[in-house]
């Protein structure tokens, strides 16, 4: 199956939880890449070696990159950092994230400031653009590793919302306007 998302119900249920509507509502690709966002499945067992990932990095110039194990024996301060990733904000920059192994949840905002809930699993490789408001939670699987990518030196400097003033977020918003109206809109 390929990447899952869908709109958000308001529950303040735990986070981990899917936190579906009801009837459920499902979020197209197509959807995805008028927020900007960009999707790839790529083959995890192989990053090391993979030239699709290779091709990829040249393309965008994703010459740094690191692993994120996400759990308590190998992160400082996992809690609080957990914590952090659940904050909604923005980043001038892009977010990179390869999901090497395990599942989670990055959360966007749509044009009309609803939360999409995007469901990364082993393969999937996702990039936000500079200025969407977004957050992340882990699963109820409770772990996730990620690749981080990034164009020259990493900046993970988070704004938290509201941000409306910041150069990336007017930005991004302009990107959205000008973005192609949808054929089923006409
Ligand atoms: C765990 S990576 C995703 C969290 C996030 O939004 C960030 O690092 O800025
Ligand atoms: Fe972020």
């Amino acid at each position: 199956m390929a990447l899952e998302a869908w709109y958000m119900n308001e529950s303040l249920e735990d986070q981990r939880l899917p936190h579906h509507r009801d009837p459920k509502e499902y979020v197209p690709l197509a959807k995805l890449a008028e927020l900007g966002v960009l999707y790839w499945h790529l083959d995890s067992k192989n990053y090391e070696n993979d030239e699709e990932l290779q091709k990829i990095r040249e393309a965008r110039g994703y010459n740094y990159m690191d692993l994120l194990d996400l759990c308590p024996e190998k992160v400082e301060n996992y809690e609080e950092k957990l914590k952090n990733f659940f904050r909604e904000h923005i980043h001038a920059d892009e977010e990179i994230r390869y999901c090497l192994e395990g599942s989670g949840y990055f959360d966007v905002r749509d044009e009309e400031d609803r939360w999409v809930r995007i469901w990364i699993k082993e393969g999937d490789m996702i990039v936000l653009p500079a200025g969407i408001y977004h957050r992340f939670t882990l699963d109820a699987g409770n772990y996730i590793k990620l690749m981080r990518l990034f164009v020259g030196e990493p900046v993970w400097t988070a704004y938290n919302r509201p941000q409306e003033a910041h150069p990336a977020r007017k930005e991004y918003v302009e990107s959205l306007a000008h973005r192609p109206v949808p054929l089923e809109a006409h």
